[in-house]
C-alpha cells in the first residue's frame, strides 16, 4: 500500500539541516528551500505514492515467444545510505510466455522500484522479480550500470566509477546461450 507523503515533516527536516549545518534559515536565497526540497522529495520518491498493482499490465491476445529487450533507459534514484543520486542505465530483457507488455509499462516499473530510496543491487533484484511475479515469462534478465555520487563527489571520491548489477531469472539463468544473447544486444549501439 502507498505511504501519504507528509511534506510538512520534510520542510521542518530540511529547516534542521540548514540550521545544523550553520546557515540562516532566513536568509532570501534559503527561504523557500524546504518547501522547494520538500516538492522535489513528492517528485524524486514517487515510487512510495504509486500503486504496484497498476504497473505492467500485460497486452491481451498478443503470442510472442521470443526475447523482448528494452536496452539503455535512463534512470535516476537515491542511495539509501547517503540519501545522494545514483545514475545510470538499466537494460530489461524477458522471454513471454504468452503476456507481453507495453514497452513503456517496463520503464515504469523500473521507475517505481527507482523513485525510493534504494540500493542498486535490490533495484536490480526487485524489478526482476516484479517481471517474473507480474507476465510469468519464461525467464527475465535486468543489468543495471551506474555511478553512485556517494562513491564520487565524497568518501572514497572515485568519479567515473560504475558498479554493474544483474539479475537473472527463469531460462536466463539455466541457459547460458540465452543470458550471452541478451550480453550481446546489450552492447550493440
Ligand atoms: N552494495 C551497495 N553499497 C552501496 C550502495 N550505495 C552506496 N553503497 C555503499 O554503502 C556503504 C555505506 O557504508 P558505511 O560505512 O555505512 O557509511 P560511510 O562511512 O558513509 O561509507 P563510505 O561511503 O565508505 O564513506 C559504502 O561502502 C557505500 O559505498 C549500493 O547501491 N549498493
Ligand atoms: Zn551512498
Amino acid at each position: 500500500m502507498a505511504n501519504k507523503m507528509d511534506s510538512k515533516k520534510i520542510e521542518q527536516g530540511v529547516r534542521l539541516i540548514l540550521e545544523g549545518i550553520g546557515e540562516d534559515i532566513e536568509r532570501p536565497g534559503l527561504k523557500d528551500t524546504p518547501r522547494r526540497v520538500a516538492k522535489m522529495f513528492a517528485e524524486i520518491f514517487a515510487g512510495l505514492q504509486t500503486l504496484e498493482e497498476d504497473l505492467l499490465k500485460s497486452i491481451e491476445g498478443e503470442n510472442h515467444d521470443e526475447m523482448v529487450l528494452l536496452k539503455d533507459i535512463p534512470f535516476y534514484s537515491v542511495c539509501e545510505h547517503h540519501l545522494l543520486p545514483f545514475i545510470g542505465k538499466a537494460h530489461i530483457a524477458y522471454i513471454p510466455s504468452g503476456k507481453i507488455v507495453g514497452l513503456s509499462e517496463l520503464a515504469k516499473a523500473l521507475e517505481y522500484l527507482a523513485k525510493r530510496p534504494q540500493v542498486q543491487e535490490r533495484l536490480t533484484a526487485q524489478l526482476a522479480d516484479m517481471i517474473m511475479d507480474r507476465l510469468k515469462p519464461r525467464g527475465c534478465m535486468v543489468v543495471i550500470d551506474a555511478e553512485h555520487l556517494c562513491m564520487s563527489m565524497r568518501g572514497i571520491k572515485k568519479p567515473g566509477s560504475k558498479t554493474v548489477t544483474s539479475a537473472v531469472r527463469g531460462i536466463f539463468r539455466s541457459k547460458q546461450s540465452t543470458r550471452e544473447e541478451m550480453l550481446e544486444l546489450i552492447k550493440k549501439q
